[in-house]
């Protein structure tokens, strides 16, 4: 390998100006020329800003202005970033602030995948010595694939003293970005570094020679990239042209040789990764629906009041003869006695019956309203049948005798007695179901508003979502006869379509498919036909996430789809390259949603394709992102409760693991027990089948033992229903 120096290349640099004022009128601009100043005059010869040089970016601005606006700001970046040829570096100005509109922190961080912290402090150093006022900006600065980005302040002058504090570092870390071999950056460049930038080297380290094999644990840490000059591999060519793409890329169009070795996706808690999801699922958005058993499982977006009274007559109780008693109490025993049955009152919808005169009594059915009068209901079982009617006294023409009189045995009965006043049951305009609340499949729920005459039911609305397996040896389980070759089965969409279906969170829940790896372009097509064509809010993949050179999920959400992945990689077991992202989406404007900014953003879980894994992952992630969806008012997945371990139950020394486990009821205690479902590995189908929990296992040596406690996730009920 040589060890020469390559001659000194120009690095291009893009300035982004985040200002909706400038965005109004560029006139009102001085930001950008104050920072060409910089370039030009402190880094002479190094730089080259872009706008000579339509070729090298899409479309070829160097200087561009976006307003204060999330997605314009991280557009403008990904095209600068993310393409074969690339920028090496980007400074953005405005949006720092803490006002409202200051978001240009809030879109830049989720796109880098490396942070450079010692960039921020070096410039917030600069800045203090000059003003406190540096204090107000919140600058980050890091590395998009191989592009460095710096977010600067506003002010023209802020800006330009910002970046003059790191301007002569940028071009050594920027070659590094762009994949320049760090060894022979090393050989020439780094004693001539710390003296341009005026960082003295210390004693230890000066006296380390320069041309020492690569290792990652010298003083300096410069951040390497892992591909090259690692000993014992291949090293790779060095490149001259510092903003030609180097070997690795996530383009999967360049194949195996070139795709990353090291995953750049930096590894979240479970915790951190809900976090994430929950920051990026829209809010709730309220609709009015009719009144159907469809709105199961939705969620009330205010409180309802009953429209009308139950009853909404007075109604018997029971089956007997409404009465007039006295209201006296002496004189309770004047109930008893044989009385004309003077009408018969059933509970039917067309009439009421007469007003009952005094002395007389009504024959009355269960929920039959009662006469006018009458102030109370006998039981029938209180009662003897004293005369019929007979066809013969010319009383009733009809053949079945009648009831003529009856005679009432009891006098204990009191006024008001076995009669539902009206709006007793449910008064009118009062709160018969808080907002928030489910209307579940128990069926409560829609009763009541059915009841009260509900007919618009004020929900949030449901997101509609769909399930796509990826990869080229997935096959349909409708494939009849034995598989061939590297064939299996696609369990996981029958599995998460049920798992989610059940859940009754989403409007509808779309089979996709299958979604081959090769040609490469299937998986784009059916993702925009996902999201455009049946315009559903949420994809999940399962399977292409990890590091094989034919996992495109992370590639085409990013590079095809412009989308933002939020987080690659999770500390879990099962779950590991679990992936979700935001996938701006267009021409959605019909949409009743609120907030335009929401509803141009559809997500993505892309789920691995391990069976368990994607099944742990969908309870873990998906799970909360729908609940905030659909207005659940604490988002927090599956409920957690303590169990008891039937069994010992090993852990996993470096990843906290969720352990697939059958949750019962100790007959003779009544405490919670679980049971391992066995041997826990991934692709292991039958570790998720008849499982109902997941033990939540830390991440340590050894085993929990029979008999410990354990928080416990539960995925379903416990007694399997
Ligand atoms: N070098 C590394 N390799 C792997 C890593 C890693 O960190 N470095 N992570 C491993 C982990 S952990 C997991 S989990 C898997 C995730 O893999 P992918 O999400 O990329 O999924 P695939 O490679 O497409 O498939 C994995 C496995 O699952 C089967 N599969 C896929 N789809 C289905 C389906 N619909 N139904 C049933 N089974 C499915 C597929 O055939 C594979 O056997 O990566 C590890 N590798
Ligand atoms: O994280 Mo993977 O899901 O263990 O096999
Ligand atoms: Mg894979």
């Amino acid at each position: 390998m040589s060890s020469q120096p390559h001659p000194p290349q120009l690095l291009k640099a893009a300035i982004l100006i985040i200002s909706d004022t400038a965005f109004k009128d560029p006139s009102t601009d001085k930001a950008a020329a104050a920072l060409e100043e910089v370039f030009e005059t402190k880094g002479a010869g190094k730089w080259q800003l872009a706008k000579d040089d339509r070729a090298a970016v899409s479309d070829g601005i160097a200087v561009k202005i976006v307003p204060d606006q999330k997605e314009l700001i991280q557009n403008a970046i990904i095209a600068w970033t993310d393409g074969d040829t690339f920028m090496n570096l980007i400074v953005t100005t405005g949006g720092t602030g803490f006002t409202p509109r200051d978001n240009t922190p809030e879109a830049v961080t989720p796109l880098l995948h490396r942070l450079a912290p010692g960039l921020v402090h070096g410039m917030l150093a600069a800045s203090l010595e000059v003003t406190p006022f540096a204090m107000m900006s919140r600058p980050v600065a890091g590395v998009r694939n191989n592009t460095i980005i710096i977010t600067l302040p506003g002010s023209p002058k802020g800006a330009k003293e910002n970046l003059q504090a790191v301007l002569k570092l940028l071009p050594h870390a920027c070659t590094q970005a762009a994949g320049e071999n760090s060894r022979i950056a090393h050989a020439g460049g780094t004693q001539r570094l710390e003296k341009e930038a005026g960082v003295s080297a210390g004693p230890a380290r000066s006296k380390e020679p320069h041309t020492h094999t690569h290792n990652h644990d010298h003083s300096h840490s410069h951040s390497h990239n892992h591909s090259h000059g690692h000993g014992g591999h291949q090293v790779p060519k060095a490149h001259t042209n510092p903003s030609e793409r180097p070997p690795q890329s996530n383009d999967p169009r360049l194949g195996a040789s070139h795709r990353a070795r090291q995953s750049p996706y930096p590894m979240l808690s479970v915790a951190e990764a809900v976090a994430k999801i929950l920051e990026n699922t829209p809010s709730p958005t309220p609709e009015t629906r009719p009144l159907s058993t469809n709105l199961v499982g939705c969620i009330l977006s205010c409180d309802i009041t009953a429209a009308e009274a139950v009853p909404a007559y007075r109604a018997s109780i029971v089956d007997g003869y409404a009465v007039i008693i006295p209201t006296e109490e002496s004189q309770r025993h004047l109930t008893k006695g044989t009385f004309p049955v003077a009408s018969v009152s059933h509970a039917q919808a067309s009439s009421m019956p007469p007003p009952l005169q005094p002395g007389t009594i009504a024959r009355i059915t269960t929920g039959a309203p009662l006469p006018a009068n009458a102030n109370s209901v006998v039981m029938v079982e209180d009662t003897t049948i004293a005369s019929l009617t007979s066809p013969e006294f010319g009383d009733d023409a009809s053949s079945t005798p009648e009831e003529k009189t009856v005679t009432i045995l009891t006098d204990a009965l009191s006024p008001g007695e076995n009669i539902r006043e009206p709006g007793s049951d449910i008064a009118p305009n009062s709160t018969i179901l808080p907002t928030n609340t489910r209307i579940t499949s128990l069926g409560g729920e829609i009763g009541l508003l059915a009841a009260s005459g509900t007919r618009q039911v004020p929900v949030y609305r449901r997101p509609r979502l769909g399930v796509l397996s990826t990869g080229d040896e997935v096959t349909d389980i409708s494939r009849p006869g034995p598989l061939t070759g590297g064939m299996i089965r696609d369990s996981n969409r029958p599995s998460l379509l049920t798992l989610i279906s059940s859940w009754q969170l989403c409007d509808e829940v779309v089979d996709l498919g299958i979604a081959r790896d090769t040609p490469h372009s299937e998986l784009e097509t059916k993702l925009r036909d996902a999201y455009g064509l049946h315009d559903l809010d949420i994809v999940v993949t399962t399977g292409g996430v990890s590091m094989g050179e034919l996992d495109l999920l992370k590639p085409t959400i990013e590079r095809s789809l412009g989308g933002t992945i939020h987080f690659g990689r999770v500390n879990m077991k099962p779950g590991k390259p679990t992936t979700f992202a935001s996938i701006p989406v267009k021409g959605t404007e019909n949409r009743s949603d609120s907030d335009a900014s929401q509803r141009t953003q559809r997500l993505i879980f892309a789920l691995p394709g391990n069976p368990a894994s994607a099944l742990v992952t969908a309870n873990l992630f998906l799970l909360p992102s729908l609940q905030k969806f659909a207005g659940v008012a604490d988002p927090k997945g599956l409920e957690r409760v303590r169990v008891r371990l039937a069994g010992d139950v090993k852990c996993d020394r470096a990843r906290p693991e969720y352990h697939r486990c059958v949750v019962g009821m100790d007959g003779a205690s009544g405490l919670l027990v679980a049971t391992s479902t066995g041997m826990q590995r991934s692709s292991r189908v039958g570790s998720v089948g008849g499982a109902n929990g997941l033990l939540c296992l830390p991440a340590r040596e050894g085993a929990l033992e029979a008999g410990e406690t354990c928080e416990c996730l539960m995925m379903g009920m416990v007694n399997g229903f």
